[in-house]
């Protein structure tokens, strides 16, 4: 009998987004597709404003959808334990929280949590695995140093490490560029490309969205404007629309397809309808 191919790692249907509690709720996203097998890098892009976070935190668990459905590995999000999804997702967010006063290593052995029974304290092996990641995102010398003394950059690599202590099957990553000199940028991005984990990552900087993602979903006016891959989805006339910015294709030397931003941009305050 033949056997049937495994769900995708996420898959939404009818998915839309909402932040806020009561009356100040607010839906951000409507009917958001996204399909995202195993081992693909997808990239969240698009204005400032365009629901990224909120898509990418909904993906999460962290925020619950206002109409529809997440299904990871085709089971409905909702109806997992945190616990669960924790071993399943880890987010990387914008800004780290509530772990400055940690030591990098503490922070990183904090990935393993959710592997952890009730009252069970971390084993040689999890300090292992928290070692590695260490070494992989290259911030093992800052072990011992408190987060609240690092860099930006240093910072951010460290909560990345931690998201790949935490040996998840799927990552969520809100800007993993911030901060980082463009040397790092590459770096990390290179490693996530090379870890071959899913991946959905937010990126403002769309020539490393294209270089680096399998796929890109463009967000803004409320909702999905292109999906696809990045030589589709990174059209001039799209960009121009969206952004309000002329743009070139040009062939790297490693022949991916790179952008040229034109000088001159419309006001972003402009109003997209009464822009020139
Ligand atoms: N808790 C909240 N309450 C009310 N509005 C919110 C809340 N969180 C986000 N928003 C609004 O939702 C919209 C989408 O925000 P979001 O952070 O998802 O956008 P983004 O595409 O990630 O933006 P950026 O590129 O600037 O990081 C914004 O208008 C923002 O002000």
């Amino acid at each position: 009998m033949p056997t049937a191919d495994p769900p995708p790692v996420l898959h939404t249907f009818g998915l839309d987004c909402a932040v806020g509690a009561g009356r100040g709720r607010r839906v951000i996203l409507r009917d958001v597709a996204l399909t995202v097998a195993a081992g693909e890098v997808v990239g969240l892009i698009g204005p400032n404003g365009g629901g990224k976070t909120t898509l990418l935190r909904t993906l999460s668990g962290a925020l619950p959808p206002a109409r529809g459905q997440v299904l990871l590995h085709g089971r409905p999000l909702h109806r997992l334990t945190a616990r669960q999804t924790a071993r399943e997702v880890a987010l990387v967010a914008q800004e780290p929280s509530g772990e400055l006063a940690l030591s990098v290593a503490e922070t990183v052995l904090l990935g393993r949590t959710p592997h952890l029974g009730m009252l069970q304290r971390q084993s040689r092996h999890d300090e292992e695995i928290a070692e590695r990641a260490l070494r992989e995102v290259g911030v093992h010398h800052l072990a011992p140093q408190e987060v609240s003394s690092l860099s930006g950059g240093e910072r951010q690599r460290v909560m990345i490490a931690r998201a790949l202590a935490q040996e998840a099957t799927c990552l969520l990553l809100d800007e993993p560029t911030n901060h980082l000199d463009i040397g790092f940028q590459h770096q990390v991005l290179q490693l996530l490309r090379g870890l071959r984990i899913t991946t959905v990552v937010v990126l403002h900087d769309l020539n490393l969205a294209a270089r680096y993602c399998d796929r890109l979903l463009l967000l803004d006016d409320g909702g999905v404007r292109a999906s696809g891959r990045p030589d589709d989805v990174l059209a001039p006339d799209l960009l121009d629309e969206v952004y309000g910015v002329g743009a070139d294709p040009v062939a790297a030397s490693d022949g991916t397809a790179q952008l040229l931003f034109r000088r001159e941009a419309r006001p972003p305050s402009t109003p997209k309808e009464h822009r020139p």
